[in-house]
């Protein structure tokens, strides 16, 4: 008995698996943790024949004064450990580098002509070839033997999983892919020198080729690794491009668990590509870009969010996105007043869609609507919002906001401008209208996804501390726009507080910047902004377990633009980021906490 292998736990698998740990815990959900038992479960399951089968054969040994005795089918405690620590941390690895990554993008629709599917005949082609140079390896019970038993024992998973889920390794970043892999394999490649060098575990001769990758490293140690890791990493990657598949095609899979079944997953990847909506994919690409290009706090917390929350928090903020676009950038009032309109219509036949008797004659009408009304660039935001998840009253408040905005008289040649909002009430119903409302739908959205953890007076309670957290955000959105918005004739710092100031609308037009008087008033706004944010911030807590990290994220890295603004001597600066990118992931990672 010795505590040799027990050691080389203690000095290097286990710490690496803390610090994976601390720093994954806050972004860990149920599903990541599904994950992880998913490959766990099936690591052990898989090896424990094989690496049984090597010992009883003595093509690995370990001397019996370096392990501490108990053994599950002759294979040391230490070393099925061994199989667990690894599928554990090369999984953390992966989860934490794969965060940011949103999947449905990578799934790709496949047609007769498309390429992509001769890699999946050349990895099949070569992996075949492997596999037979292996079982004659294994024949000539040579030195080839060892070797021949790893790559007869991981080729036809690797086989298994490309089939499955080529797109996906061959598609997503090399962070998601690559990176996972060879982290961890070079990692244990040092920790295999150093314990086949003490002895701690030995390769018999006669059964290895004896060819070294560098001075200690067998090479069938270093393959078996890049193997195991790869395994690994390949397993998670189909694992995501399944969820992927359940999450974006509701046409194929109309209802999906929070924990899919194995069944389920392996039905999802079974899909043949050439049956993805190419449009829906489109869609989310077009979704997900328009959030990264137009808001580094929004696309910063979305990643934090669970896959199928992330999903519909994408697609929404697209479409609110464009609605707002569609006013703001509109050429005159006329055309603003008519895009309301038009997208009036547009909820009104939405919501007549959800009707289950006329459904399919109403979304005909509703598509129709969308192409010949408004511009090809907006099209599939506003075909993909999840009218069947929101509540029509927040988005038909959310046009009222944006109709508010047409108080400004902002035509050419106009004589005189008007000022819609005259006090700081008007302000509040402005800014409940315009972010109150996105508040709600999120929450909504949060309902939806993780039914049955609130109850209905809770609800309530959370959805109004959502709106004040909504007009909060508004408030710090106002005070950093206060210059940028006098140059398009919008004032919406209340009348009531220009006066008080002995100003008026206009002079703030005029003057554009009157500065320590603006500045007040800036920090007025903020003070509310901040007093506010203070009243509803608690109520994130009343949320699900699962999405309060990602909400503060939401609210906390907003409102780091207010707390930049707050700091003396600071200055807008236009088409400038207010704050910088390493201190919105401070931010975040705090938020998480
Ligand atoms: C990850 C995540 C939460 C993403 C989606 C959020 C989402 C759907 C945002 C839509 C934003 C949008 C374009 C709305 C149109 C109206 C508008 C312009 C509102 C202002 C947003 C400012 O964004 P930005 O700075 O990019 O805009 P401009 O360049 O000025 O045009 C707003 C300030 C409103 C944003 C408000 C929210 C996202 C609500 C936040 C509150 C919660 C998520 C609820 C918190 C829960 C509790 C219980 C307190």
């Amino acid at each position: 008995m010795g505590y040799d292998y027990a050691l080389v736990h203690v000095k290097y698998t286990i710490p690496p698996a803390i610090a994976l740990t601390i720093l994954y815990r806050p972004l860990l959900t149920r599903l990541d943790v599904y994950k992880i038992l998913f490959l766990v479960t099936i690591a052990l399951v898989s090896t424990t024949p094989w690496d049984s089968y090597l010992i009883r054969t003595r093509i690995w040994s370990y001397p019996e004064d370096v392990v501490i005795g108990p053994k599950l089918f002759d294979i040391p405690l230490e070393e099925v450990f061994f199989f667990i620590v690894q599928t554990y941390n090369t999984s953390l690895l992966y989860l934490l580098l794969s965060k940011p990554t949103f999947h449905p993008i990578y799934l790709r629709r496949q047609d007769k002509n498309d390429r992509w599917k001769y890699f999946k005949l050349a990895g099949n082609l070569l992996l075949g070839l492997i596999l037979k140079k292996a079982i004659n390896l294994i024949r000539d019970e040579g030195a080839g033997t060892y070797m021949g038993l790893i790559l007869v024992w991981a080729v036809p998973f690797l086989i298994l999983l490309w089939s499955l889920a080529y797109q996906f390794i061959l598609g997503l970043p090399v962070t998601n892919t690559l990176l996972p892999i060879a982290l961890p394999t070079l990692y244990l490649w040092i920790v295999d020198t150093l314990a086949l060098r003490r002895g701690t575990w030995v390769i018999e001769a006669g059964t290895k080729l004896g060819t070294h990758l560098w001075p200690g490293l067998e090479i069938e140690e270093a393959v078996f690794f890049l193997l195991t890791n790869t395994l690994i990493v390949f397993g998670l990657v189909a694992f995501d491009n399944a969820v992927a598949i359940l999450h974006a095609f509701p046409s194929h899979f109309p209802s999906v668990p929070a924990l899919p079944s194995p069944a389920l997953l392996v039905r999802a990847l079974l899909l043949p590509a050439a049956a993805y909506d190419e449009d829906r994919i489109e869609g989310l690409s077009e979704a997900v870009e328009r959030l990264h290009k137009k808001s580094r706090s929004f696309y910063l917390a979305s990643a934090a969010f669970s896959s199928r929350l992330r999903l519909d928090l994408i697609v929404l903020y697209s479409f609110c996105r464009v609605a707002d676009d569609l006013v703001d950038n509109a050429a005159s009032p006329l055309e603003a007043r008519k895009y309301i309109k038009r997208l009036r219509t547009f909820l009104d036949l939405s919501y007549k869609a959800k009707d289950p008797m006329a459904h399919d004659q109403n979304v005909g009408s509703v598509v129709r609507h969308v192409v010949t009304e408004f511009p090809r660039n907006t099209h599939t935001a506003l075909l993909q919002l999840p009218t069947s998840r929101l509540s029509s009253k927040h988005l038909y408040d959310l046009l009222k906001g944006f109709e508010m905005d047409l108080g400004f008289q902002t035509s050419k040649g106009a004589l005189t401008s008007a000022f819609p909002i005259k006090s700081e009430y008007e302000l509040d119903v402005y800014s409940s209208r315009v972010a109150g409302t996105v508040a709600a739908m999120c929450i909504e959205l949060v309902f939806f996804h993780y039914p049955g953890e609130a109850s209905s007076t809770l609800q309530e309670q959370i959805l109004d501390a959502g709106n004040t957290m909504g007009i909060a955000l508004q408030y710090t959105n106002i005070a950093r726009d206060i210059g940028t918005d006098a140059l398009i004739q919008r004032v919406y710092l209340p009348t009531s507080w220009l006066k008080e100031e002995n100003l008026t609308p206009e002079q703030a037009i005029q003057d554009q910047i009157f500065v320590s008087k603006f500045e007040r008033l800036r920090k007025r706004l903020l003070d509310r902004s901040f007093a506010l944010y203070e009243d509803s911030r608690s109520a994130i807590d009343k949320l699900p377990s699962e999405v309060r990290g990602p909400m503060r994220v939401a609210c906390e890295s907003y409102m780091e633009i207010g707390r930049t603004l707050r700091q003396p001597g600071y200055r807008v600066r236009k088409g400038e980021a207010t704050v910088d990118g390493w201190r919105r992931l401070t931010v975040a990672w705090k938020a998480l906490q």
